[in-house]
């Protein structure tokens, strides 16, 4: 295989890296390390980005893998520790923030058959409002036969420091009517749109309405099965053990920034996540990584 193709690419006001290794193509906005596009020559993406996606600064950018962290959704629906570590958890952004801020490319790796890029944001140095502690991020993304997103959060100060987070991943799918997921047979899950009920998953999920859960207990591999498309999508992950399931169908649809009345049929979130029961809590100078690796292949 030859070398990897990487440029930088200006998309409004967000600096992108553009690279291109053997069949696959992959794009990354440097605000919030937020890989946009991901696709490999022959197949529809696998990760959504909005026909309606905006690129401006201080804005997460509708599709793709956000970054949430420090904390996951709603401040105020995460363990007292989590809330405890900010000044006013009323006012805090969901998803924690980081996603929308600019973050440092500390270099791009290229091995000849893989490509990786390394990106940090550093609490000391970009402070988050009401949030003052002080730790490191960073995510490399690795792109060989598969795509590889490693998030490490390290507690630099000198108090223990909880933390809640996903890879909110947008995955493109045929429609979403003609998808299910597979592995979650007998999780645990928060049905967040019943008062935040707890359940318990029978078989595949498939999706004919709003769907919004935390599931638990989470297996290291989880398939996204397309018949539409006939693909099933593997995420394995290592250091996570909750996933967050989310289709806005119909209604909420139409409520959500940059994106299109009719995209709920094109998208599916499976978000490798570190939430509810299964937050990280870091001693002073200890790390933490999740790590999510996917790949596609024909069903
Ligand atoms: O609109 P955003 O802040 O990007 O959040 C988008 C979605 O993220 C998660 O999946 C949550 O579980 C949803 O409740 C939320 O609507």
């Amino acid at each position: 295989m030859s070398q990897a193709q990487i440029e930088r690419v200006e998309l409004d006001q967000l600096t992108c890296w553009r690279v291109h290794l053997g069949d696959a193509e992959l794009l990354i906005a440097q605000q919030g390390a937020q890989v946009l596009h991901y696709q490999r020559a022959g197949q529809p993406p696998l990760i959504w980005l909005s026909e309606q996606a905006g690129y401006q600064h201080g804005q997460s950018v509708r599709g793709g893998v956000p970054v949430c962290w420090p904390w996951f959704g709603d401040l105020q629906r995460n363990p007292a520790a989590l809330q405890a570590q900010h000044g006013n958890p009323a006012t805090a952004p969901a998803h924690g923030g980081v996603r929308g801020l600019d973050w440092q490319l500390q270099g791009i790796d290229n091995l000849g058959d893989a490509v990786e890029l390394l990106f940090s944001f550093d609490s000391r140095q970009h402070a988050l409002p009401d949030w003052p502690h002080a730790a490191e991020l960073q995510l490399r993304i690795r792109l060989d036969q598969r795509l590889q997103l490693q998030l490490t959060s390290r507690n630099l100060g000198d108090q223990p420091l909880a933390l809640s987070q996903a890879l909110h991943s947008y995955f493109a799918v045929s429609d979403i009517r003609q998808v299910s997921v597979e592995g979650l047979d007998g999780c645990r899950y928060i049905e967040t749109l019943e008062d935040w009920q707890q359940r318990t998953q029978q078989g595949a999920l498939s999706f004919a309405g709003e769907t919004d859960r935390i599931y638990l207990d989470v297996p290291p591999r989880v398939t996204l099965h397309d018949t539409g498309w006939q693909r099933r999508i593997h995420l394995e992950a290592q250091d996570s053990r909750s996933a967050v399931l989310w289709n806005p169908w119909i209604d909420k649809a139409q409520r959500l920034s940059h994106f299109a009345d009719d995209a709920w049929q094109r998208m599916l979130c499976i978000e490798t996540a570190n939430v509810w029961d299964d937050c990280v809590e870091l001693a002073p100078g200890a790390s933490h990584s999740l790590t999510l690796s996917l790949w596609g292949e024909p069903a």
